[in-house]
């Protein structure tokens, strides 16, 4: 059993009721599927106590002097299996929204990792033939590496099998249990091994499979250590009342009200059949159910390596989370449990929860236990890190379904990168170099003047900054294309190429046309970084910046102005290649990366691979 580090640790635990008394406490209790029945919120707990971080001097004084940054997190993934493209979307989402705050000058902590504890981390181990820990290091080791192909700039990764996160576990654990909130019962239900969720019979389909999964679920009876989630009905009745902001889009914060005014019951959190996870404080017999775990993941990310890790100072660094990005599959454990978990301990709940939509294959969700995942990596060696993150975000509305489509991958990323910025960026420096050697002739404020290009160009940015913020991550693409479009019509009706033949005005009409058009092309590199983030170092590469000037531009460098006359521009080069569609009798995108995943599979099955 992992962690038997913790014993020292409880010793240090001074104020914690005698778990026995609790125990005792609830044993005559009637049986509600487990010998307890809900009940109100206790007196003692007030939302005003609990809404604030109530950790003591040190963490307030603290918050008080800081900026407050923006804290983001994507889920910490179930490493039983390798990052497929749902896990890669979320985290491109997240990396998208992470990079445009940073533009805005916010200090961002993006927070991802890898969730490493719980029964199906310990078969898939099993299957492999590998220990828990080793099965754990391939697959978050695969995690990372795919991150890093994905452009994903996070600042903190957070692995649950962690002993600094251990610690913080166990500290959480203490309060909320010293808070009353935990209690010993039996409990018989059916449990999805899947979702590591015992469910409800009536979300079973036939057979009592798992409508995620599609898996039946099994009976199962146990002794487990309980969470008073029903306490916590009011007070999140009360919070999601006075924080409607609390969940989206809108859509799913109906769906989170509905479930709590149906009634919240107690669940457990602990497991007694369970080795691979942080033993119960008080009962190494059993181990800390893996969701209770994970969630705190986010918290106990932020600790500063350098610090002696404690709830606390956890906690100080950033706590509450500005937004969990999350997939709908996982919406109860973060807006239900976690808020309740949190007001128990006396910390706050996150700011905002989003929950989107799932990308699809053949309308089901793609997934690591259904097997119908692409692989990312596939794809990025092929096209390129930009091409995926731009299809995905572009193509999915936040928030929805979205199927994964070869014809629109080519399509889009052909009509959008290719052509409508990657061409006009093209054909505009050949002509420069052809009229002005490359330099520019005036400086695009100046050329600028008395003309709406610039206010199209204006227009457009100040939609995508709307459209970020409110997390509306494919119209943003979509007002930093009309941007582009734009600039194509620009380019024809004024067609600098035949006008500078003329000499004389008509040369230096031209020369100043490219000036606006390449001035476009800098504002879009700006404003589709947090998207495509290399392809807009390419596009600002070849307007005559260096790496470090593209990576300290800000959101006010999207304000027309920033190309100087004199400015020379660098030799032209396709910043984005066009997709080949696939000729008759070729295989395609989608089944050539899912022959290449079966491969993997199997040779993974075989012990051939790591991860
Ligand atoms: N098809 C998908 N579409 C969008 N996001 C997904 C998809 N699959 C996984 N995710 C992201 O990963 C999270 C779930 O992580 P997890 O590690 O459990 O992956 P999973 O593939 O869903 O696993 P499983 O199939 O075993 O349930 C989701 O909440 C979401 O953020």
């Amino acid at each position: 059993m992992a962690g038997r580090a913790f014993l020292c640790h409880h010793q240090g635990l001074v104020a914690i009721t005698p778990f026995s008394s609790i125990c005792r406490r609830n044993s005559f209790l009637t049986p509600y599927h487990f010998r307890r029945s809900p009940t109100a919120a206790p007196a003692s707990i007030s939302t005003s106590t609990c809404l604030r971080c109530s950790l003591g001097s040190e963490g307030e004084n603290t918050n008080a002097n800081k900026v407050e940054p923006f804290v983001l997190t994507t889920p910490l993934y179930y490493v039983n299996a390798p990052p497929h493209m749902g896990s890669a979307y979320t985290t491109i989402a997240a990396d998208a929204i992470a990079r445009f705050q940073r533009l805005l000058g916010k200090k961002v902590i993006f927070i991802t990792g890898t969730d490493e504890h719980g029964e199906k981390i310990a078969t898939a181990a099993e299957a492999n033939g590998r220990s828990p820990r080793e099965h754990c290091d391939t697959v978050s080791d695969a995690y990372r590496m795919l991150w890093k192909d994905l452009d994903i700039a996070y600042d903190k990764f957070i692995r649950t099998t962690d002993p600094r996160h251990e610690g913080i576990v166990e500290e959480f654990y203490s309060r909320v249990f010293n808070n009353g909130d935990i209690y010993r019962a039996d409990y018989e239900g059916l449990y999805c091994i899947n979702c590591e969720e015992y469910k409800d019979e009536k979300e079973l389909l036939a057979n009592n499979c798992c409508p995620m999964h599609l898996k039946p679920c099994a009976l199962r009876k146990e002794d487990n250590y309980f969470f008073a989630l029903s306490k916590y009905q009011k007070m999140l009745e009360e919070y999601f009342k006075s924080n409607p902001d609390f969940v989206k889009p809108a859509f799913r914060l109906n769906e989170v009200q509905g479930w709590i005014i149906s009634g919240l019951r107690d669940f457990s959190i602990s497991r007694s059949s369970v080795e691979w996870g942080i033993p119960v404080p008080t009962d190494d017999k059993q181990t800390i159910y893996v969701w209770f775990d994970a969630l705190l993941g986010y918290v106990s990310a932020l600790l500063d390596k350098d610090v002696q890790p404690s709830l606390e100072k956890a906690v100080g660094a950033g706590w509450p989370a500005s937004l969990h990005l999350i997939g709908k599959d996982i919406l109860r454990f973060h807006a239900v449990y976690w808020p309740a978990m949190l007001m128990s301990a006396g910390i706050s709940p996150p700011k905002m929860v989003f929950g989107h939509g799932f990308l699809t294959k053949d309308g089901m969700k793609m997934g690591k236990t259904l097997g119908n995942t692409l692989e990312p990596k596939d794809l990025v060696d092929r096209f390129g890190s930009d091409a995926v993150r731009y299809f995905l975000l572009r193509e999915i509305e936040f928030g929805n379904d979205g199927d994964f489509s070869e014809e629109r991958f080519i399509n889009i990323n052909n009509a959008h990168l290719a052509n409508t910025i990657g061409n006009l960026l093209n054909r505009t420096l050949g002509l420069l170099k052809k009229i002005c050697q490359s330099t520019l002739a005036i400086d695009s404020t100046t050329a600028a003047e008395g003309n709406t290009f610039k206010d199209t160009v204006a227009n457009s940015v100040n939609k995508a900054k709307i459209h970020y913020e409110n997390l509306s991550l494919s119209s943003a693409c979509e007002s930093v294309l009309e941007i582009g479009n734009a600039g194509n019509i620009y380019m024809d009706e004024r067609a600098p190429w035949s006008r500078f033949k003329q000499g004389g005005s008509s040369y230096e009409a031209a020369a100043k046309d490219l000036v606006l058009i390449l001035e476009a092309m800098r504002i879009i590199a700006v404003a589709l970084s947090p998207v495509a983030p290399s392809l807009c170092l390419r596009i600002y590469a070849q307007l005559g910046f260096s790496k470090d000037e593209f990576e300290a531009t800000t959101w006010s460098d999207t304000r027309w102005g920033g190309l100087k006359a004199g400015s020379v521009m660098a030799e032209r080069k396709p910043v984005f290649a066009r997709i080949e569609s696939r000729k008759d009798g070729e295989e395609g995108i989608v089944e050539a990366t899912e022959k290449m995943s079966k491969a993997k599979k199997k040779n993974r099955s075989q012990g051939l691979v790591q991860a």
